[in-house]
């Protein structure tokens, strides 16, 4: 659905002698498959609106290609558009219009007949539980059920293919996990390829088949959620055992497994690669070498533990401010 190959975008900015290069993407790789939800990933700034306005034709990118939905972004855009489902990040601007209205003339933008772009606003309302709310105005609709309608407009035309930028950015909890379980929805019910871009992890985490990590304008990883967890962390495996004695022989079993053992205290700790299969046989060691544990935590590494070990950088606290090029 989408293939990307080499993608850049570079902004002039500023005048005169202030003329500077912001390199927001460069050289970016990318395929999609159909029925994919693609989780895009990375600190603000990092490049991921940008790729999103290229991959939608509404941006033309600098250097590099990308066909989407079969068709390409630089000469076929027309055909692009009408291929695809946007949501923006700042949300659509309504008119004053009812919200049905305005799903229903979104829909007959895109070349449907009235009749058929009312039949799907209903159905969409009801998939995104928006029923009751037709003849009710935007500006009267609380910030979940406004960007629920923004996914409603993002999908009257029965795309295949829909990008959502950042879709839950100033949602409560609730509303997000509302949304989260309709976008799931839309790929386990429907078959809607979705590219989804956002810069929280558990967004991710939970909705995505697989991860890109954008940092700086270039894709740092890309592979399932649990993938990226196991190849680059490990889980961390802290072991308490019931007495100072008993340290020892615990930290030589740990440390058959993880190159990295730490003791505090009674605390015997280490990140093992896939601890689910392994914490069973060293058990059975512990067992065997007489250490009795008071308790035994296995974590599980995190998006940003997976960042942290790419970038040196946590994701949470991350910005990429530094794109600026050669002053011109
Ligand atoms: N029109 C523009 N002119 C100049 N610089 C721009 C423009 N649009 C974006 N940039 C810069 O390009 C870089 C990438 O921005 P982009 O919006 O793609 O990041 P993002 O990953 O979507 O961030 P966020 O999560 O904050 O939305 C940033 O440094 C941004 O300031």
């Amino acid at each position: 659905m989408i293939e990307a190959r080499g993608l850049v975008q570079t902004f002039r900015t500023g005048r005169g002698k202030e003329k500077k290069d912001v390199h927001a993407v460069r050289g970016v790789h990318l395929d999609v498959g159909k029925g994919e939800v693609l989780g895009f990933l990375g600190p603000n700034g990092a490049g991921k609106t940008t790729t999103l306005r290229m991959l939608t034709t509404l941006l033309r990118p600098t250097a590099g290609t990308a066909r989407v939905a079969g068709y390409d972004v630089a000469t076929q855009p027309v055909d692009v558009r009408r291929s695809i489902g946007y949501c923006s990040q700042v949300g659509s601007t309504f008119s004053g219009a009812y919200a049905g209205d305005e799903v229903v003339d979104h829909g007959m933008l895109y070349g449907m007949s009235r009749r058929a772009a009312v039949a799907k606003g209903h159905e969409l309302f009801e998939m995104l539980q928006l029923d009751g709310l037709w003849k009710r105005m935007p500006k009267n609709m609380s910030g979940g059920q406004k960007r629920r309608l923004d996914v409603a407009m993002a999908l009257v035309h029965s795309p295949g293919l829909v990008f959502l930028d950042e879709p839950t950015t100033g949602l409560d909890p609730q509303a997000r996990a509302n949304l989260w379980s309709h976008i799931e929805a839309l790929r386990s019910e429907q078959g809607v390829t979705v590219f989804l871009t956002t810069h929280y992890l558990d967004e991710a985490d939970a909705l995505a088949d697989r991860i890109v990590i954008i940092d700086r304008g270039e894709i740092v990883a890309s592979d399932t959620a649990d993938e990226l967890k196991a190849s680059v962390a490990g889980d961390l495996v802290a072991l308490e055992v019931a007495s100072d004695d008993q340290v020892s022989p615990a930290r030589e079993r740990l440390a058959r497994l993880s190159d990295d053992v730490e003791v505090a205290g009674r605390r015997v700790s280490g990140r093992v690669a896939r601890a689910g299969k392994a914490v069973p046989g060293l058990l059975r060691e512990l067992e065997g070498a007489c250490v009795s544990l008071e308790s035994i935590e296995v974590v599980r590494p995190t998006l940003d533990d997976v960042f942290l070990t790419l970038t040196g950088r946590s994701l949470r606290d991350a910005d990429a401010p530094s794109l600026e090029g050669e002053k011109q």
